[in-house]
């Protein structure tokens, strides 16, 4: 809380910069001016291709980078003249096998964290087994790690991300890995953890992760924030570049669709098979009639995802990687 009583944001990052040299040229700028913030009990996503400044930007906020210009705060302290007092309310959860002791219990893994944060043995016992309920790996509790399964390591990556009980969390593409049973019993556990005030930022290159879970959205490219968004509402923006998918499609047909209107482009997928995108509300109806008329019966429109929005926003570069 702040003097004023107006809590302040959970993340508040503006003006951010980050170079990296690069040996033999000009240094490297993986955030560009970068804005954002964060209030809590909000779950925000960081979309963005590979390379687009994700990973460096949650090193920043977690304290290990520092930044080159801009300041980063969480819940108003600055996160490099208070990293100290920065690090225990911020619970990181990188995916992998980084940071399990393998040949130990996954208890064994959660108490040695507890005692980390300080806490006492009888503490660290309760934390650890209420944890590991909490993301459902009780059953598994004295089990060596190694013995897990990619989804199950991720979980006990979260259980640790929790241990110090932390204001806001850093989710580092955390269902990498899970079964969709076991990611979606993940997204309710984040819902719980919003409920609780708590804030998340969660990174991930899953759009239909993103749209689940997070209230809004933030696209990055070449570290700049490209647009900050609800979710629905980018869905509802690109609703009018509406996919056609058809089988079965002879050349000539193909561009009879690319020279209707409203027809942005015809891409063969296979074939005889094409994927007709759209850049107009409505374009897609003619593409539909013009195929069934021609006798073409395996057509399907595809409704508008997150995906399509993030290729739409980071241009036709579509997911190559910046130089
Ligand atoms: N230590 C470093 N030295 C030089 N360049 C770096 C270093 N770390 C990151 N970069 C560069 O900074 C840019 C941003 O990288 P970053 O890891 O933040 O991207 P990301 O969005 O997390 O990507 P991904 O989705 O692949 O994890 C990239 O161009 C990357 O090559």
């Amino acid at each position: 809380m702040s003097i004023t009583g107006i809590e302040a944001p959970a993340v508040e990052v503006r003006g951010l910069v980050r170079d990296f040299a690069v040996k033999g040229g000009p240094p490297r700028r993986a955030l560009d001016d970068f804005d954002l913030a964060v209030a809590p009990g909000e779950v925000h996503g960081l979309l963005g291709p590979n390379g687009a400044g994700k990973t460096t930007l949650c090193k920043i906020l977690s304290t290990v980078l520092l930044p080159t210009a801009g300041t980063a705060r969480v819940q108003g302290l600055d996160v490099v003249a208070d990293a100290k007092r920065v690090r225990p309310l911020l619970g990181i959860v990188f995916g992998g096998e980084r940071g399990l002791y393998a040949r130990m219990t996954a208890a064994q893994n959660l108490r040695f964290w507890a005692a980390l944060y300080g806490h006492g043995r009888r503490e660290g016992r309760r934390r650890a087994a209420e944890l590991l309920e909490r993301v459902g790996l009780g059953p598994r509790a004295d089990e060596a790690v190694e013995t897990f399964s990619r989804g199950m390591k991720q979980r006990l990556h979260l259980a640790r991300g929790l241990v110090g009980d932390p204001r806001v969390l850093l989710l580092d593409e955390p269902t990498v890995g899970m079964d969709p049973v076991s990611a979606h019993e993940f997204r309710d556990l984040v819902e719980d953890l919003r409920a609780e005030g708590r804030a998340v930022l969660l990174t991930t290159h899953d759009m239909a992760e993103a749209e689940a879970l997070c209230d809004r959205v933030s696209f990055i490219d070449g570290g700049r924030l490209l647009r900050c968004e609800d979710p629905r509402v980018l869905g509802e923006l690109l609703s009018r570049h509406e996919r056609v998918r058809a089988s079965g499609v002879p050349e000539a047909l193909a561009a009879r669709l690319a020279a209707l209107p409203g027809v942005e482009r015809v891409r063969a997928t296979g074939p005889g098979a094409v994927l007709v995108e759209t850049d107009r509300g409505g374009a897609a109806l003619p593409v539909l009639r013009t195929l069934v008329e021609a006798g073409v019966t395996d057509v399907s429109t595809a409704p508008p995802s997150l995906e399509e929005v993030y290729l739409h926003l980071i241009g036709d570069r579509g997911m190559a990687v910046r130089p």
